[in-house]
């Protein structure tokens, strides 16, 4: 095998993403497993953000139907879903359409603007200074995705339940995702797919078509409103999942995701120790 063949079965490997993909017995697979930590941690709710993309309403509709299976087998179970905006969110109505194709056990909204606002104006008011504006924009995106975290373990802390993440294979491997923020999670039912894997579970879920195939955004940017994940990545989800699912893809692209798989190492791991 090449080298160049050995490090791409590699990082799917690390990344657990499957050689076969059946979206029926991926999506019983992930609703048992979220049902067991609930009656094994002993704990009742799971809590989950809820933006209006494709990844969240997959996951929020697993959580459902998990805290309805273990509801079933007899344990106290609720899924808790939030909406997070920053603000009055552009694509609101995808949220709203999210929710009622979930139709979680329980809704709170929190908004995480007042909170984000108040802390990047205290880290000014300590000195902090920026580049630009574009990087204090980039800096602000980040502490809005750490913000949304901090209220989901409020919520968690508060009712006896564990954090969910979106985190899959195809965002995993660039590592497009706010480390500590969005990146911060008790459990992560979508781990080992790709994007069209996520997708494939949607729309085997039954979710509206306006939502599997919305194009993927982090929307965390003021100056960039709903700016598109494949614009800032400079990659195409598609060439990403070829590249987890073993399909041939321009060599720059393999170049490019090596590269990024490297550099975010430490995003997948545990603080770095002596
Ligand atoms: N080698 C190393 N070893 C240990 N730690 C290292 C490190 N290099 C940086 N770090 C630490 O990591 C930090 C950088 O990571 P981080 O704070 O995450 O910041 P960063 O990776 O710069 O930004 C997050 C990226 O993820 C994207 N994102 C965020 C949230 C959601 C989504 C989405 O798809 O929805 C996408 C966002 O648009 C942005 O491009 C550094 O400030 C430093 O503290
Ligand atoms: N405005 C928001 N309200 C609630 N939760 C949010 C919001 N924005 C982000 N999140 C949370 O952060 C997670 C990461 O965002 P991400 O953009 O990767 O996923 P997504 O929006 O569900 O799908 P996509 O990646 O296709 O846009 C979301 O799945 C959701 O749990
Ligand atoms: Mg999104």
């Amino acid at each position: 095998m090449t080298d160049v063949m050995s490090t791409r079965r590699r990082i799917a490997e690390e990344l657990q993403v499957s050689a076969t993909f059946d979206a029926a017995e991926e999506i019983e697979r992930r609703v048992v497993f979220l049902a067991d930590r609930l009656v094994d941690t002993g704990l009742t709710t799971l809590v989950l953000g809820i933006s209006g993309g494709v990844d969240s309403t997959t996951a929020g509709r697993l959580c459902q139907l998990a805290a309805e299976r273990a509801r079933a087998a007899g344990h106290p179970a609720v899924f808790v879903a939030m909406r997070l905006p920053y603000g009055v969110q552009a694509d609101e109505h995808h949220a709203q359409t999210a929710l009622e194709f979930i139709r979680p056990d329980r809704l709170l909204t929190v908004d995480v603007k007042p909170a984000a606002d108040a802390a990047l104006d205290a880290l000014v008011a300590g000195g902090l200074t920026f580049r630009d504006a574009a990087q204090q924009d980039f800096v602000l995106g980040n502490i809005k995705a750490r913000q949304r975290m901090i209220a989901q373990y409020a919520v968690a802390g508060a009712a006896g339940g564990l954090v969910v993440g979106t985190d899959h294979a195809a965002e995993a491997v660039t590592g497009f995702f706010t480390k500590h923020g969005d990146g911060a999670a008790d459990l992560v039912p979508l781990t080992g797919l790709t994007k069209r894997r996520v997708r494939a579970l949607a729309a085997a879920l039954g979710a509206p078509a306006e939502l599997v195939g919305k194009a993927p955004t982090a929307d965390l940017e003021s100056l960039a409103p709903g700016k598109l994940d494949e614009d800032a990545l400079g990659l195409a989800y598609e060439h990403i999942d070829d590249y987890l699912e073993g399909r041939e893809v321009p060599a720059e692209v393999e170049a490019a995701l090596v590269e990024r798989y490297r550099s975010t190492e430490h995003k997948r791991q545990l603080p770095v120790a002596p």
